[in-house]
């Protein structure tokens, strides 16, 4: 399998909402859990989307995770790999996106790289090298309250600068509107050797924009960025006529599995907590009491026993989510990455046990959340099925040992406040 377009993704909702774009954008695509296993059977197909879960670990671990992971795509043909980081530039200044980044650029010998979260489709603009999400700076929005990557400056040149080695570009809306060829001349302006710039941060408020980036990018080695960059790469793509399957097909992946439903939330954004809001006007929704979570296996056994004796008349829902001040007090005993780490562990457990129940058809919310899940669940890769929402497929397991199941696994910030019936609603 020679494969056109490769990439990375920090985190599973990540990757799945970049399949997703890239799918809808006419390339055959997967989603691999990791560097998949040679034993594994994997579709012929245009592009790969490795999930991995390092959003929020050491840059050092991040960035021998992405290192390896490159070195297969490249092996199996990939001439332009992307780094797909979330739309919200999640990150701390210890954060990996300037690490993998420039450590990406090292692998394919040096070399500047565009980066960009831009993702209209989702109100992420970058103007000026300022993030905006919705009409609000990035700082003034909800991710100023996230619970593992709190985001409080909208200038990613400045964000970006304190991750890196080198210095941080910016190629202005201006240039990107003049053309590739404009934005060519940019690029090289920073060329390495005599301006010390490796990654360059792109503005991109329209798709054209995002076109523009992607016909640029496709003629470096690396690029990094959020779907947005990944629709531009993937149309550029399909101009060149180098896609010869004449479009992907999602026929495959929503085939019928049948089983129980449920769905499992342990992102604490804005959009989760109204989602689960309304979720409970039309199914039963047990909220987890995080203290006891943290306490011991008990609060796990109550929920699957609360479970089990609802589950057969319909989907349930299980959540950890709570509101920021509740967030905040419970980091302040037992620490940031410990509890978010532990809620994790007890989210993937529920979730593996009600798929030991029977349950095939599963929805779980928040990226590291999904993550946990999918791990202790052992699958090994998705097919990418219809869109739910912006940012979200159905996704169909590939090589799974409980057999096939559908999941959606939901960024945090994603989908409409009816976003879980009709997750549901589209699997069955
Ligand atoms: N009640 C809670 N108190 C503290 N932390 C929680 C609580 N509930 C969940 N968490 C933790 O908060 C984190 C939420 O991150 P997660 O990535 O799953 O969601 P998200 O950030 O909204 O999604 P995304 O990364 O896709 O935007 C997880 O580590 C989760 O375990
Ligand atoms: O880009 C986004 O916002 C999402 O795909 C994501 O990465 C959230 O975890």
């Amino acid at each position: 399998m020679a494969i056109l377009l490769g990439s990375i993704a920090d985190d599973y909702t990540g990757a799945s909402d970049l399949a997703n774009t890239l799918t809808k954008n006419g390339l055959r695509t997967v989603q691999t859990v990791g560097i998949p296993d040679p034993s594994l059977a994997l579709p012929d197909v245009d592009a790969v989307v490795i999930s991995l879960k390092i959003r929020s670990v050491p840059a050092s671990e991040a960035v021998a995770a992405a290192t390896s992971a490159e070195r297969w795509l490249r092996q199996r043909g990939a001439g332009h790999v992307l780094y797909k980081i979330c739309s919200t530039f999640d990150s701390t200044d210890a954060g990996n996106i300037g690490p993998v980044t420039e450590a990406l650029s090292d692998a394919a010998g040096g070399g500047v790289v565009l980066v960009t979260p831009a993702f209209p489709e989702t109100g992420r603009t970058v103007y000026f090298g300022h993030l905006f999400v919705g009409g609000q700076p990035l700082n003034e929005s909800p991710l100023k309250d996230h619970p593992l990557n709190p985001m409080h400056d909208a200038n990613l040149v400045r964000v970006l600068t304190r991750q890196s080695r080198n210095a941080v570009g910016l190629v202005d809306l201006t240039t990107i509107a003049a053309g590739p060829g404009a934005v060519k001349m940019r690029l090289d302006s920073f060329s390495f050797r005599t301006a010390g710039v490796t990654a360059v941060i792109a503005d991109a408020i329209f798709e054209r924009d995002l076109e523009t980036l992607g016909e640029v990018a496709l003629e470096t080695p690396v690029s990094t960025g959020a779907s947005g960059l990944g629709l531009g790469l993937a149309r550029a793509l399909v101009r060149s006529g180098r896609i010869s399957s004449g479009g992907a097909t999602t026929a495959d992946a929503i085939r019928p599995v049948g089983g129980l439903s449920a769905i499992v939330a342990g992102s604490c954004s804005k959009a989760t907590l109204h989602q689960l809001d309304i979720a409970e006007r039309s199914m039963p929704v047990l909220r987890l009491d995080p203290e006891r979570l943290l306490a011991g296996p008990h609060e796990i056994a109550a929920a699957i026993t609360w479970a089990g004796e609802r589950i057969s008349a319909g989907p349930v829902v299980i959540a950890a989510s709570a509101a920021p001040e509740t967030v905040s007090r419970l980091q302040s005993i037992y620490g940031r990455e410990a509890s978010g780490h532990a809620i994790e562990t007890a989210t993937s457990i529920i979730a593996t046990e009600l798929v030991e129940r029977g349950v095939r058809r599963l929805v779980v919310a928040g990226g590291e959340t999904s993550g946990a899940a999918v791990d202790r669940l052992a699958i090994p890769a998705f097919l990418i099925g219809p869109e739910i929402a912006p940012g979200v497929p159905v996704l169909r397991t590939v090589g799974n040992a409980q057999g096939d199941m559908l999941l959606a696994l939901k960024s945090g910030n994603f989908g409409g406040e009816d976003f879980f019936t009709a997750a549901l609603a589209m699997m069955h």
